[in-house]
């Protein structure tokens, strides 16, 4: 089987164009403008470059970008001073802080301190107990796209064995949770995991979030499974040329080709979902703030 690719760029601009459709409704209907507030505590260069695209595509689908950058020895009071102000203020509908943060910082403390109806990356401990507990929460945007690219792939998930490698607070742990929403029968697998390749060679769905670069090979992929490839991992690629790297996922993509039904890429795959899905949560967040109708189609 040669796998159909999931196209996760061309998916996320349908879902910024349906941002985009709320975004206007919101300002013309309501006279109400979402506001999205990132905030980056140091220079990390992959984090600059993706707050700068998330800042460029929020204003691309009519909202208010807000950024906020602090210096890599911002005190946790200063930190938390801010938040406090994001927090009250009307015009602000999500706030993101950029993680990982600086080792002086407790990012547990500070995520908690997000007024979680406002925490566009559903990392509150309140979000992450209404997801769990099946109540109307904010979901993390990675897990939330790629349960869209799954749904939209197969219509139904009812039934189906879902294999999440990884189980971070960000990614696997949430996924399993929309997966078990949506009646996949799920099972959680990390680097403790005995006979990793058996247990994923019973997927019907395998979700890779482990970071480890193309760590899953063709040969542990039923035939005509669905691959979720969350992993983005720089590596060197001296084919390309001397210092010259490339982007590859936790899945060996050739591989897992032959066997998947369908695969996402990487780039191209996961990432624009996830940014698309971070805009998606602060429309949501506004009209929930608004006592508005929730937006159809952008949330789980
Ligand atoms: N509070 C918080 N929330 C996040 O959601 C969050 C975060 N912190 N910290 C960093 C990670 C990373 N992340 C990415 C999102 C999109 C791409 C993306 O669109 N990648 C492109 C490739 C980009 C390239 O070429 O480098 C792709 O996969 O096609 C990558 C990485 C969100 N993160």
């Amino acid at each position: 089987m040669t796998a159909t690719i999931i196209d996760g760029k061309a998916f996320a601009g349908t879902v910024r164009e349906k941002v985009a459709g709320h975004v206007a409704r919101l300002k013309e209907e309501h006279g109400i403008t979402p506001g999205l507030a990132v905030v980056l505590v140091g220079e990390d260069p992959a984090s600059q470059v993706y707050v700068r695209s998330k800042g460029k595509q929020t204003v691309e689908v009519g909202m208010n970008s807000y950024e906020h950058k602090l210096d890599a020895d911002t005190s946790e009071a200063d930190l938390l001073a801010l938040i406090d102000q994001l927090n009250n203020d009307p015009a602000v509908h999500g706030i993101l802080v950029q993680l990982p943060l600086p080792k002086h910082l407790n990012e547990d403390l500070v995520i908690n301190s997000i007024d979680p109806a406002k925490d566009v990356d559903g990392f509150h401990i309140s979000n992450v107990g209404l997801l769990g507990t099946g109540q109307k929460s904010m979901v993390p945007c990675t897990p939330l796209g790629c349960l869209m690219m799954l749904r939209d792939h197969h219509g139904s998930l009812s039934g189906m064995d879902a294999v999440v490698i990884g189980r971070s607070n960000i990614v696997g742990k949430p996924m399993a949770q929309l997966l078990l929403g949506d009646s996949c029968t799920v099972t959680i697998a990390h680097s403790r995991t005995k006979d990793l390749a058996d247990v994923v060679r019973r997927a019907d769905i395998v979700v890779a979030a482990v970071g480890r670069p193309e760590m899953v090979p063709g040969d542990w992929i039923k035939e005509g499974a669905t691959v979720i490839d969350v992993g983005i991992n720089r590596i060197d690629a001296p084919e390309k040329g001397e210092g010259k790297t490339r982007l590859v996922g936790d899945c060996h993509f050739d591989s897992c080709a032959e066997r998947a039904g369908a695969i996402t890429p990487v780039p191209g795959g996961v990432g624009p979902m996830t940014i698309a899905c971070l805009l998606a949560n602060t429309v949501t967040a506004c009209c929930r703030a608004n006592g508005l109708a929730e937006p159809e189609g952008l949330t789980a």
